[in-house]
């Protein structure tokens, strides 16, 4: 993100502020506001008068996540591979961490199978135009995700941008052979736009591709088969293609753990998330990372389904002075494993009785970034900083089987590891995950331990735990010092036997669990993150907004009626609003004494809203999207003639539909074709008056 952006932003909270503050503090923000608006015609004044050394702030989107960059790290991605030796670069580009996990294992097989020097390479860690200046003989492998409507991940963003402009010629990048993965969804509509956009830049700028590029699809689950079968074929034409010599010489390590008896610490140090300990707070412009605790927890709603809940969540933050946050704002949540899991899989390795010894972890090449903390303990790895309950892919299961306590279980596990359908089977009818698979083998074994599973083999092969994003329900001009959430519990059905349910980690815990107690000092103790968002009202109180939500989705709306009726408390002009809200029934109508008092009170003659039950008794059923079409009229007339901002918060099947609704609503109020209608969007998009937070529904 450049300085003008962040300028802008300051600028954007300022001018919500001035919406919203009291007569005093109205004219100061003012006169803050005059003041930057002075620079809005010429923001390169503002950079060139700003501090000189302020450009460092913005020179790595990622850094809060990467570690912290030594002073004479070069930006150059050819000198940086000269500098460590490396033979391949992998670079990546993740929001939520899969295509940067993906991408360490990648480099991991090299080194395994080839005996090769990989640079993994964190995008938004070098100068995109330094790509063209990789030697001849090297290979680039990209392994990148796509976000919000076809968009990169924050940190590939400025390599995006290069790859797609005019400034690569059509040769520069003719003696670079790459290999490309995507990260993407189905569900979505510019399903892996990012990675075949990539594929379609490097190939007009001359690169040559080694394999064809692959599509990990999570809607369908896919993502980790596919990726298995794309690297194969990758290590076949590594060898026919490039002439690397396969070693594949087994499990090697890629960290070397020593017990440190000289060290201590204490719980905060040992929990923190790697996040908060490698973002250096002096050049980072990342919010911090807290931990709270969570004040409050109340159900809101109930389901026909009894799996199902749904929790509001306040979380204090009166002691973090440094923490802010905008309506709008996400809260990222870092997640505990269940107790239970943890001190079962510390005893099924064998690791029960050492699991508070402290240990020192190390790569074991100095280049490869550690993906947990250095200094750590075994039940703290195994609680907050590695994916203890994610699947197990077959990959995985395959290098475990070397580490089997017996012959039989060994031959078992290698024979699930070779047939994917066989494997697929396994996985639709059970919950595999590391510790349920060891205890599988049990069954068959007795109570044998895996006491030869070395904890490499764990910090290797399961993810590195990652924060899990929810939308703020509450404002901060209603509530400065606590944040709300709106947490829905939803398991998924495992798919060969649907009575069998796989709760979300985080949302469970969060709102109390469906089937696990878990103790509630654990909730005095959650890291977050405030995650600025895009999402945000019009400056101008008195736009009027149209806002469609289904389920938890009403979280940010929630916190939008709480500042506009701040705003008209205070005697300002509030333009009209209108609030979709799908739902079930009255049951799961989140918020709706809340909305009931504001529609009669603050709001009144402001709010209107328009639910749509899907399976009430009471409702003629309908989803969100059958009742904006009901008012297509009004909607088109708002949006075009009234100028009018636009909000969809839900899942992303729900957002498509209600997306086609609105386009047909505005064709039909102008007369324009689908493609004008749909540059008409794009524009809104641009100018801030249709905003989207949508997500699948994969549980978190
Ligand atoms: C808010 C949101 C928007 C997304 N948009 C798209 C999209 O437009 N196209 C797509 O193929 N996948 C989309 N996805 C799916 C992600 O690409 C997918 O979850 C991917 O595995 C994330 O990889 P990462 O963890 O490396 O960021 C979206 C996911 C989220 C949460």
């Amino acid at each position: 993100m450049s300085a003008v952006t962040s300028f802008w932003q300051v600028f954007y909270t300022k001018m919500e502020a001035a919406a919203l503050e009291t007569t005093i503090a109205d004219c100061l923000v003012l006169v803050i506001v005059a003041t930057a608006s002075a620079y809005l015609y010429n923001p390169g004044k503002l950079i060139r008068q700003a501090d000189p050394t302020i450009a460092k702030l913005f020179e790595r989107p990622q850094l809060g996540l990467a570690g912290v960059r030594r002073v004479n790290d070069s930006r150059n991605i050819a000198e940086k591979m000269e500098e460590t030796e490396a033979d391949v670069v992998v670079f990546w580009g993740s929001q939520s961490g899969l295509a940067e996990s993906l991408a360490h294992r990648l480099g991991r097989e090299m080194i395994r199978r080839f005996k090769l020097r990989p640079l993994v390479a964190d995008l938004s860690d070098y100068e995109p135009q330094t790509i063209a200046l990789i030697p001849e003989g090297k290979l680039a492998l990209f392994v990148m995700s796509t976000y919000g409507e076809g968009d990169p991940s924050d940190n590939a963003q400025e390599f995006v941008t290069w790859v797609k402009s005019r400034d690569v010629g059509a040769s520069a990048l003719k003696h670079i052979r790459y290999g490309a993965f995507g990260c993407g969804n189905r569900n979505y509509r510019f399903y892996n736009k990012v990675i075949r956009d990539v594929e379609n830049c490097l190939d007009k700028a001359g690169a040559v591709p080694i394999l064809p590029t692959g599509h990990g699809n999570e809607a369908e689950g896919t993502t980790e088969e596919v990726f298995v079968e794309w690297k194969h074929m990758l290590f076949s034409a590594c060898k026919t293609k490039l002439g690397f010599t396969d070693h594949d010489a087994g499990y090697i390590p890629s960290v070397k753990v020593v017990q440190d008896l000289t060290a201590a610490m204490d719980d905060a140090e040992l929990y923190r998330p790697l996040a908060a300990i490698t973002a250096s707070p002096m050049i980072s412009r990342k919010a911090p990372i807290f931990c709270a605790p969570i004040k409050m927890r109340h159900t809101i709603a109930s389901y026909s389904d009894k799996s199902r809940t749904c929790a509001h969540l306040v979380a204090g933050i009166a002691s973090q002075r440094r923490v802010k946050y905008r309506t709008g704002d996400h809260l990222l949540i870092w997640p505990i494993n269940p107790a239970e899991e943890v001190e079962t899989l510390l005893h099924m390795v064998g690791l029960d009785e050492t699991k508070d010894a402290i240990l020192r972890i190390a790569p074991l090449d100095e280049h490869m970034a550690l993906k947990v903390p250095s200094l750590t303990t075994a039940h703290a790895l195994f609680s907050r900083h590695l994916e203890i309950c994610a699947p197990v892919s077959r990959e995985t299961i395959a290098t475990l089987a070397a580490f089997a306590p017996t012959a039989e279980t060994q031959s078992e596990l290698i024979a699930l590891s070779r047939d994917r359908d066989s494997y697929s089977e396994f996985l639709a009818n059970n919950h595999v995950t590391l510790l349920r698979l060891l205890q599988y083998t049990q069954k068959s074994e007795g109570m044998t331990l895996w006491r030869n599973l070395p904890l490499s083999f764990m910090i290797d092969f399961l993810p590195a735990m990652k924060p899990r994003s929810y939308s703020i329900s509450s404002s901060p001009v209603q509530s400065p010092r606590e944040i709300s959430l709106s947490v829905s519990v939803k398991p998924t059905p495992l798919v060969g036997k649907p009575d069998v349910l796989i709760p979300g980690l985080t949302s469970s815990f969060l709102s109390g669990g469906i089937s696990r107690d878990e103790d509630m000092s654990r909730l005095s103790s959650i890291y977050m993150q405030v995650k600025t968002s895009s999402f945000k009202l019009p400056i101008k109180p008195a736009v009027p907004i149209i806002m469609v939500a289904a389920g938890t989705g009403i979280a940010p709306f929630r916190a939008f009626l709480q500042d506009r009726a701040h705003v008209a408390t205070v005697g300002h002009e509030v333009g009209p609003m209108i609030l979709f809200f799908g739902c079930q029934s009255e049951d799961d109508y989140l918020y709706k004494d809340e909305l009931d008092s504001l529609k009669h009170g603050p709001l009144v003659d402001r709010l209107e809203v328009v639910p749509a039950f899907s399976r009430s008794p009471d409702h003629e059923k309908m989803y969100v999207n059958h009742q904006v079409e009901a008012k297509a009229e009004q909607v088109g007339q708002w949006l075009v003639a009234q100028g009018a901002a636009i909000y969809i918060c839900g899942a992303a099947t729900m957002a498509t539909l209600v997306r086609e609704v609105v386009l047909e609503a505005v064709k039909a109020e102008t007369g324009w074709s689908m493609d004008e209608t749909e540059a008409w969007r794009l524009d809104c998009k641009k100018s801030r008056k249709w905003h989207e937070d949508v997500w699948s529904e994969t549980c978190k």
